[in-house]
Parts: structure tokens; sequence; C-alpha cells
């Protein structure tokens, strides 16, 4: 019987330009037990993921801070907070280097992310003064409150679900993986992740992306 796995989507299901890999489609829709996916990206991205994968709906969003399990949404962390850190941020010369749709905080409900081209310094500088925190995902600064994390929303579904999170395997790539890591039984980094990830990680995976995914999911489905 496979484990219920928690998997982080960029980095760990994507390719090196974040474009999703399509073996996700060849193996997560037939997984024989729960499949959560974890994000930093804003709510929508997900949830539209597991539609197109005919998964159901059980989503840690924003890093944490958005959660749907069981057809229940929860939130955590203080938006109007980031929002103030952003506007401060852009006061003071910065840019959060989106276009005018911005996309990336548009469905954005808990915190506000950046683009990595921004003024880092500045960004952490400004987010300290409002008591935020920056995190960087190897995708985007994401300006978030104190202890929301994925592993605390991964907690959440598995009360939801009854499950334990020590039932769950977890792979991903970035800091923002570190708190599932530490609450799942078992946790992989892949070989392109961030070294707070790797340190985190049970074990660091000898391939990339996608392929060092696989390679967890397939050992896996033969043990
Ligand atoms: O959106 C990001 O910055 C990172 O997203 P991820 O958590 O799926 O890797
Ligand atoms: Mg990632």
């Amino acid at each position: 019987m496979v484990p219920p796995l928690v998997l982080d989507i960029d980095g760990t299901l994507t390719d090196a330009q974040g474009r999703l890999d399509p073996r996700v489609f060849e193996v997560l829709p037939s997984w024989d037990a729960p499949v959560v996916l974890a994000t930093g990206k804003a709510f929508p991205y997900p949830v539209s993921l597991c539609h197109y994968l005919g998964l159901p709906q059980t989503v840690i969003a924003e890093n944490g801070g958005v959660v749907l399990v069981d057809g229940e949404v929860t939130f955590a962390g203080n938006r109007e907070a980031a929002q103030a850190v952003a506007d401060e941020f852009v006061s003071r010369g910065g840019t959060l280097g989106w276009d005018a749709a911005d996309t990336v905080n548009r469905w954005r409900e808990t915190e506000i992310a950046v683009s990595l081209d921004a003024d880092e310094a500045l960004l952490r500088d400004v987010a300290s003064a409002f008591d935020l925190e920056v995190i960087d995902t190897g995708f985007a600064y994401h300006v978030k409150s104190h202890g929301v994390e994925k592993g605390v929303g991964l907690e959440h579904v598995c009360e939801t679900m009854d499950y334990d999170p020590a039932d769950f395997v977890a792979v991903g790539d970035s800091e923002n993986d570190a708190s599932t890591f530490r609450v799942v039984g078992q946790s992989y980094a892949v070989a392109n992740a961030d070294d707070v990830a790797k340190e985190a990680a049970d074990e660091v995976l000898e391939q990339s992306y996608m392929d060092g995914t696989l390679s967890v999911l397939e050992s896996l489905q033969k043990s």
C-alpha cells in the first residue's frame, strides 16, 4: 500500500524552467492514497492543478496561508500587513516586479510575493519593521506572517482527514518545504533544492526536479 503524499509544486513537479512535468499525469491521478499539493503559489494554482489531475482538492497554498480540505477553506496570516509592506517597499523605491495584471498576487489572500529581481535587503528591512518575514523559495520572495507554514497547514489537513502527519511522505525543494519535512514521516529534497531544504530533509535525492520526485514515487510503488 502506498503512503499519502505531500508534494511541493515549483521545483518539485516542474522542470528547471518552471513548466509542469507531464509525468505528473502518469503517476498522481492513480495514486492509491491522499495527495496533498503544498505550494507558495496563490490558491487558484494548486486548485486548478488538482482539478486537471482529477484529484480531490486537498491543497495548502500561500506557504500555509490558505488550506482547503474536505470542501472547507481556512486562512492564516495577515494580507493587510503584507500589503502595507509592499506599499512601503514601493514608496522607498522598490518594485514588486510583476506586470499590471499581477496574476502572482491578484488572488493572494494572506501574503504578498515579490520578484527575485527586487531589492532583497530593502524588502527584508521593511518587512521586519512590520514584524513580517521574507522567505526565498527560489521562485519569489514571500512576505508573510511568522508561524504560517506549510507544515502547520499539513497538520490541519491531517486533523480533518484523520491522518497522522507521520504517515505522509514529502518531496520538496526549498526553504518553504522545511516545515513540511519536519512533521512528516519521511522527507526528500530533490537535488536542485536549496540548503535549508536539504538540511531539513531525511534524504537528499540524486536527481533533480520531477526526475527526483518520480524516483521516490516509483520506489514507493514497488515497496
Ligand atoms: O511560488 C513559489 O514561490 C514557490 O512555489 P512552491 O512552494 O510550489 O515551490
Ligand atoms: Mg518549491
